[in-house]
């Protein structure tokens, strides 16, 4: 099976962009950031402090869905980095292929709300990452997502990513 994505998953500030780089960096593939799918509405939501809704997520979920179904479709695999909070939004993603992996990037809540306040320039408020954990599934049971603590540094966590990814025999 050829794997068509690795979706970079977990709470805003959990380092998604970070490691979705370095991992695609590392692996010679293409970074898509799942911020970019999102329509203006969604992102004007955001920056007001607002949590997305369901509602707010689906046409998100399934333009990265449509991203990843290109990569499909040209044989040239993809890092994206999309939040994938719940069980039902990784399965638009997965989209019934069989050929989407998931690493999920966990943390606390003081870790990455220390992250979050610190960083500069992006819409996404800290105040916003409590309603994140609030609303992150827990991936028990599902066996296409690899877990790894964000305590390491990015570089390190991407290696460490890609070799167990091997090591399960999704990628070569
Ligand atoms: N493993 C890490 N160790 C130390 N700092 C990190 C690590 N990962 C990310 N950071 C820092 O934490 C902040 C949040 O990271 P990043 O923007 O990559 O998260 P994100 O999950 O993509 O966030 P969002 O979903 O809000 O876009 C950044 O300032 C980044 O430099
Ligand atoms: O599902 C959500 O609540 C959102 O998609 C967020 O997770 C953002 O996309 C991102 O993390 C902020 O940069």
């Amino acid at each position: 099976m050829t794997i068509a994505a690795i979706v970079v998953m977990g709470v805003s500030g959990s380092g998604k962009s970070t490691v979705g780089g370095c991992l695609a960096r590392d692996l010679g593939w293409m970074f898509e950031d799942g911020d970019a799918f999102h329509p203006a509405a969604n992102v004007a939501k955001m920056s007001a402090g607002t949590p997305l809704t369901d509602d707010d997520r689906w046409p998100w979920l399934r333009a990265i869905a449509a991203r990843i179904d290109v990569a499909r479709g040209t044989v040239a695999p993809v890092v994206i980095g999309c939040s994938a909070l719940k069980r039902a939004y990784r399965d638009v993603l997965r989209d019934g292929h069989g050929d989407v992996r998931f690493l999920h990037l966990a943390g606390s809540m003081d870790l990455i709300t220390a992250r979050q306040a610190a960083r500069v320039g992006h819409f996404m408020p800290a105040s916003l990452v409590a309603s994140q954990f609030a609303t992150l599934e827990p991936t028990t049971g599902e066996p296409d997502i690899v877990e790894i603590g964000v305590e390491h540094d990015p570089a390190t966590i991407a290696r460490e990513a890609i070799a167990t990814f091997r090591q399960r025999g999704d990628i070569a």
